[in-house]
């Protein structure tokens, strides 16, 4: 039997990670595990239990009590943390404000990395990550590797039009780029594309045409490897 496909996704928010990353597995027939929602998963839960979010020590002392566990099917992909579904709310602007921070802490992303290994071994067909830091950290011998880009001003337009206009663009900019720089200048394993990434720039692609040209990477890979 052929080895199962690893195919890493990286890039900043609102590159189109999820998108594509959803819809590359499905085609493909592979698993798919969004590993910023396992970080967000965690900052929820730092929050709800009054962990001081910005008290590195706190949140190191912690964070070994959540149990985080990521569904991994691309068509309804869900997230617990002990045993409660977290899938709408790690996406309130409170969760996303803190993740950054809670990130950033070594112990959260030993036990992430953790899990999101054990879900790459467990995948039989294959798998979809997506994250920061998959190509470069948590699993450098993937299959096929893709860094996906984008203009701040459009990451942040598509991002405006997720919350319906509610939060402006320039806002939702200025606390996009304040993220990204957070998440590049940590000291462990920070935001990077690895060197045998493919870079792809999404500003000017339909999410169709960005899928379609992941799809044709990760088959031109294994067109070498097979
Ligand atoms: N190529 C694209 N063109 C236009 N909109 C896109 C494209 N890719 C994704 N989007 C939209 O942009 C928003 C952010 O995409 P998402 O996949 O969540 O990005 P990320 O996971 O990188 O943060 C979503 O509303 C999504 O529908
Ligand atoms: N592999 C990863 C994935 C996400 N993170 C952190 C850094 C990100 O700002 C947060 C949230 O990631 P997420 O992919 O949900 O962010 P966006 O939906 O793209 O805005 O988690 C990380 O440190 N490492």
């Amino acid at each position: 039997m052929d080895n199962p496909v690893i195919v890493a996704i990286d890039g900043p928010s609102g590159t189109g990670k999820s998108s594509t990353s959803k819809a590359v597995a499905a085609k493909l027939g592979l698993s798919y595990l969004d590993t910023g929602a396992q970080y967000r998963a965690i900052t929820w839960w730092m929050l709800n239990n009054g962990i001081d979010v910005n008290d590195p020590a706190a949140v190191a002392d912690t964070a070994g009590k959540a149990v985080v566990v990521s569904g991994t099917d691309p068509l309804d992909p869900q997230i617990s943390v002990d045993g409660v579904d977290v899938t709408m709310p790690i996406r309130s602007q409170e969760v996303t404000a803190a993740v950054s921070a809670v990130s950033a802490v070594p112990e959260v992303r030993s036990r992430m990395v953790e899990y999101q290994r054990a879900a790459a071994a467990s995948a039989a067909a294959g798998i979809v990550v997506e994250g920061r830091d998959i190509g470069t950290t948590v699993l450098p011998d993937a299959t096929a590797k893709i860094f996906l880009t984008a203009s701040a001003a459009v990451r942040a337009a598509r991002r405006s039009t997720e919350l319906n206009g509610t939060v402006s663009v320039a806002a939702t900019q200025e606390a996009l780029t304040r993220r990204d720089a957070a998440d590049s200048g940590r000291k462990t394993s920070p935001l990077a594309m690895a060197a045998d990434a493919v870079e792809v720039d999404t500003s000017e692609l339909t999410l169709d045409q960005v899928v379609d040209r992941v799809v044709a990477l990760v088959e031109q890979k294994l067109a070498t490897v097979r």
